[in-house]
This record gives structure tokens, sequence and C-alpha cells, in this order.
């Protein structure tokens, strides 16, 4: 937004993030509530899809009942994912994207080493003693599906639901809040931060309490001082007022006398 806002624009970086993929701890249980605010905000950003990691340790069962108790949930907590539109033209390319949609959120088996299946194919996967659980195995884990809608089939979708959805709603929350050209004020949120300034504010308030109090005591000494003075002035008037007295009293008595 700060590019589209400079002088020359016609050298734009493309700086948005076209896609979320969110791991998914294999628990078989279901997500967890820091999972759920976590894709909660992320949904409302950027084109979030769920994947399900190590999908090679849950069986095919156990696997398909997560599957579904996780989409209850993102449906439940009204958690926006990226979807795409089924319909095409195009037979094949309509039961393509039926497939790949249906996998949602796709499991997957993660390994970047090369073993030997039981038939005798090299290929990528994690060898155990039962057998080998294959990266690129369709019947194994949805990886090939996942590849394929982000490099292959929907790629330029991805860019342009960016585009049109997730930074127009951004641009218009920015451009309601913010004046044109002036930068994003910037909030902490991270919780350390926050605990370091909490404790910062209330040194702060002790220490101004501190040298409040110090003030006071030292201006009610002053007061107090100040009374003292007054009254030993008091006094010393009284004292000089008593021997003006006592000197007119003996004046008055001498003058009689010289006449
Ligand atoms: N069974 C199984 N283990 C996996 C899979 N993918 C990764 N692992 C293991 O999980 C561990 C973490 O894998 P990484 O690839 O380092 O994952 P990461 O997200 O970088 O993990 P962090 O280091 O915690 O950030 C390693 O021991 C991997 O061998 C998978 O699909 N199945």
């Amino acid at each position: 937004m700060r590019q589209e806002q400079q002088p020359k624009r016609h050298e734009l970086i493309d700086m948005r993030v076209h896609c979320c993929l969110y791991f998914i701890r294999p628990t078989g249980h279901t997500l967890k509530p820091l999972d759920i605010e976590v894709m909660k905000r992320l949904g409302t950003r950027v084109n979030l899809i769920p994947v399900i990691a190590k999908a090679d340790t849950m069986t095919p069962t156990d696997l398909h009942k997560f599957k579904k108790r996780v989409l209850e949930v993102l449906a439940a907590q009204n958690i926006q994912c990226y979807t795409f539109p089924i319909d095409s033209e195009d037979e094949s390319s309509t039961k393509r994207n039926m497939s790949i949609m249906t996998a949602m959120p796709f499991a997957i088996i993660g390994s970047t080493d090369d073993v030997m299946t039981v038939d005798g194919r090299s290929v990528k996967g994690r060898q155990y003693s039962w057998g080998v659980a294959e990266v690129e195995n369709e019947d194994h884990c949805d990886f090939k599906k996942l590849r394929q809608l982000l490099i292959r089939t929907h790629m330029l979708d991805l860019i342009s639901s960016s585009e049109e959805t997730h930074y127009e709603n951004y641009r218009h929350a920015q451009m309601e809040t913010r004046k044109i050209g002036e930068p994003k004020v910037k909030t902490v949120t991270n919780p350390k931060w926050k605990e370091e300034e909490e404790a910062l504010r209330k040194r702060f308030t002790e220490q101004v309490r501190q040298e409040e109090n110090r003030f006071r005591s030292w201006e009610q000494q002053l007061i107090a001082e100040r009374d003292r003075l007054n009254k030993d002035l008091e006094a010393e008037h009284s004292h000089i007022k008593a021997l003006e007295a006592e000197l007119e009293a003996m004046q008055v008595g001498l003058s009689p006398k010289r006449k």
C-alpha cells in the first residue's frame, strides 16, 4: 500500500503473501483453541490452506475421521479457508477441482529421502519396518493434490484472489482509519514486551509516588518553619511594643519633674 502511494508506481514489487499453509498437528482429536484463534485471524488476511502434517502417523480410518472433525470445527468457527469455483467448462477440470476440494484439509507426508519400495521403485518417502509411506502416492497422502493446486492449476487464482479479496479488504480498512501517506501505527503485540511495558509502568508510577511523598513532607516542613518564624516575629513585635510603651511611660514620668 505504501508503494501505491509513491509518486512513481510503475515498478511495484508485489510483496503480498498469496497463500498460507497452516500445518495442523496429527493429534487425531480436533483443532486446539490456539489453532482456531490463529486460523480465524489468518483466514481474513490471506488465502489459508489447512494441512494435516505427518499423515503417515495415522491409519486411513483415523485420518478420515480427523479430517471430518477438522472440517466441522472450521465450519462451526466460521474460519475462512481458501476456496475456488469447482465448475468449469471442461468436464475433466471440474472433476479435478472436485477431487482437490474434497481432499481439504490436505493430509501430507513430508520427506526429502529417496527410499526403495517392496516392488523395487525408488520414491520420495519414509521407510518403516512395515513398508514405505510414499509422498507422491495419492493412496498414501494428498501431497500431489496440494502441489497441483499450488503450482499448476490455481496459482493464478491464489494471486488474483489475494489482490481482489484480501488486499482490497485490507486497503478498505486502512483507508477508513488512516490518512493517506501516514505510516501505519505499529502496535506492540509481543506478550513479553507487554510484560516489560507493564513492569516499567509500575516502576514509574512507584517512583512518582515516592517523589510526591518526599515533596509533600518537605512542604509540611516549610509550612511549620514559616509558622514558627511568624510566631517569633509576632513575639518580637509584642516585645518591641512593650518596650515602646515602657519608654513612653518613662518619658511621661520624667517631663513634669523638669518643669
Ligand atoms: N512421521 C513423519 N515425520 C515427519 C514428517 N515430516 C517431518 N517429520 C519429522 O518431524 C520432525 C520435524 O521435521 P522438520 O522438517 O524439521 O519440520 P519443521 O516444521 O521444520 O519442524 P521444527 O524444527 O519444529 O520447526 C523431523 O524429525 C522429521 O523427520 C512426516 O510426514 N511424517
